[in-house]
């Protein structure tokens, strides 16, 4: 079984494995899990792109006063040295400084596996980020960014201070969808496809499609404000994530070095304008990228150096007023 992400890679291909708990919040009457204020609570780092996703969406509905976060130190660390060599995520102990990162002060815990284990005897899998905690029972309600963001959207409506934000609304679902079917493999997990490759072939075809994908997106973009049309949805929350951490990392540490994201004009403006919307700007950390992703993988970077890169200023002006609402 493997431990972390790092040992998904078999035959020099990176292969990643689904996510394990996938219980639903639901309105639903006699629900095992229903929508309640103070229950749950997500665990996330700032570094990781599917777990920011859900701070996203925490943020954009409203229900900070609802749902605590916790967030991980940045980088790996041996999460049970007497034990085995297993790296992952951890939290802030007494006497540490690290601006964002957080104590569990809910479970005491000491690392995101000592959370897997309270919630799980005999858990063999992963010891992933994002987790959604039910404190009530003490168990994972669910560790899939897809689903979680759903969740937020759907089911907390009598709680959230934004009801009316729909990020998956019904008109554009079909387009939602297809989007997610290229971007997920060719960008989001394309990225990783890139870095945790072994071998030059798997490499390669990751690399060629990804940014293959990368111009599509381009293209799209030259026509409407946002990847599945002039609405902002999930759709654009996921491409994010990956178009933010890009400059800044994957073109040196996962080798996606064909182009920078500043060098498409749609792209880079694209990338800013989300940046400019309050709750997704306030999920991007980028010391918390910066120093997970060249600090915790020491087969891809053994001495840890984190590239100083150009400090590209997201908050600079774009030009994606140029789609009016109208067009849509
Ligand atoms: N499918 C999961 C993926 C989550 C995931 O892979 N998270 C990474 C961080 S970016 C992680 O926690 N990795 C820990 C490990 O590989 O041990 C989701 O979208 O929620």
């Amino acid at each position: 079984m493997s431990r972390t992400s790092l040992h998904e890679t078999h035959d020099g291909e990176f292969k990643r494995k689904e996510s394990e708990f996938r219980h639903f919040i639901s309105r639903e009457p006699g629900a095992e899990f229903p929508p309640e204020a103070d229950r749950y609570h997500l665990y996330i780092s700032y570094a990781c792109p599917w777990a920011s996703r859900c701070l996203a969406f925490l943020k954009l509905k409203g229900l900070d006063h609802a749902i605590g976060v916790t967030v991980t130190k940045p980088k790996w660390g041996e999460t049970k040295p007497s034990v085995d060599d297993h790296h992952g995520w951890m939290f802030l102990e007494d006497g540490e400084d690290v601006p964002g990162a957080m104590k569990d002060s809910l479970n005491n815990a000491k690392s995101i596996r000592d959370l897997y284990e309270i919630a799980s005897t005999g858990y063999t899998g992963k010891y992933t980020v994002p987790v959604l905690w039910d404190i009530k029972t003490m168990r994972i309600v669910n560790n899939e960014s897809s689903e979680i963001t759903k969740m937020f959207n759907d089911e907390f409506n009598d709680i959230a201070k934004h009801p009316e934000v729909d990020l998956f609304p019904e008109h554009l679902k079909a387009s939602i969808d297809s989007v997610n079917s290229w971007t997920y493999n060719a960008i989001n997990n394309g990225v990783y496809r890139c870095g945790f490759a072994t071998k030059q072939k798997p490499y390669e075809e990751a690399f060629n499609q990804l940014f293959e994908a990368l111009d599509r997106c381009e293209e799209i973009l030259s026509k409407q404000r946002y990847i599945a049309g002039n609405e902002l949805t999930e759709a654009d929350i996921r491409l994010f994530m990956t178009l933010i951490r890009f400059d800044e990392v994957y073109v040196v540490h996962f080798k996606t070095n064909k182009k920078f994201i500043r060098e498409y004009p749609n792209l880079f403006n694209y990338t800013k304008d989300l940046f400019q919307v309050p709750g997704i700007g306030a999920t991007v950390n980028m010391y918390h990228i910066k120093h997970h992703y060249y600090g915790s993988h020491p087969s891809i970077n053994p001495f840890g150096i984190v590239p100083v890169g150009q400090k590209i200023d997201y908050s600079a002006p774009h030009d994606r007023d140029r789609f009016s609402k109208e067009s849509a």
